[in-house]
This record gives C-alpha cells, sequence and structure tokens, in this order.
C-alpha cells in the first residue's frame, strides 16, 4: 500500500487513535500497531505523532532498522511541494 500524503493529512493523524503517522525521509509510517513493541519506548514515539522525526530517527536508528521494519510499516511518502 503506498499513498501520496500532504503533511497536513500526516499532522491530522498525530494520536494512536488516529494512526500515530510519522514522517522519515519523506516517507510515511502507520505506527498505531508498533507503538508497544517500540524498543525504544512508546512514549517518545507518541511525541513525534504526526510530525516529521527524519532527525530524530537518525540519531536513534540505523538502515538496517527501516530494512526490517520499513515494509510492514511504511504507508506512502510525503508530496514534495506540500510541506508545511
Ligand atoms: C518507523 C519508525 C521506527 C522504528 C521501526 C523504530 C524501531 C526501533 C528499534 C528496532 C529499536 C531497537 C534498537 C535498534 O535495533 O536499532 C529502536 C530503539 C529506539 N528508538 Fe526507535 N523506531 C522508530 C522510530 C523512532 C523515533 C521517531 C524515535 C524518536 C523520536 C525513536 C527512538 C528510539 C530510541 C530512543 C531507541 C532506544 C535507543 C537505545 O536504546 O539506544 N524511534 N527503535
Amino acid at each position: 500500500m503506498s499513498e501520496s500524503f500532504t503533511a497536513k493529512d500526516v499532522a491530522a493523524h498525530n494520536t494512536v487513535e488516529k494512526g500515530l503517522y510519522i514522517i522519515i525521509d519523506g516517507d510515511v509510517y502507520k505506527l498505531d500497531q508498533f507503538v508497544d513493541e517500540h524498543p525504544g519506548g512508546p512514549k517518545i514515539l507518541k511525541r513525534v505523532g504526526g510530525k516529521d522525526a527524519t532527525k530524530q530517527f537518525w540519531k536513534y536508528h540505523n538502515e538496517g532498522v527501516l530494512k526490517k521494519y520499513g515494509p510492514k510499516l511504511k504507508v506512502g511518502t510525503v508530496q514534495a511541494d506540500a510541506k508545511l
């Protein structure tokens, strides 16, 4: 499944109840099913719900993490011309 989102669409999904979308490198990940199994804990993920978390992501993870979890969690991409 790969959809095209605006940053506004992503911002609307900012809680677990709303899907908990985050942006990493222009890709959109839906983390509502993943928060409770996140090794870094649910709190830190909830804090970046609806936002671009690229910087925070690369601070704590390497590419292997996206290779492993990306296919399961990625729901689409952000339209380049629609950044907030
Ligand atoms: C698609 C989104 C994410 C996935 C799949 C993910 C997955 C993981 C995994 C597998 C680990 C275990 C360590 C490792 O294998 O490298 C981890 C640790 C961690 N993650 Fe995430 N994570 C995501 C997003 C984030 C975001 C956005 C943040 C910060 C806002 C974050 C903060 C952390 C922290 C603080 C740790 C613990 C690092 C440590 O113990 O050294 N994660 N995450």
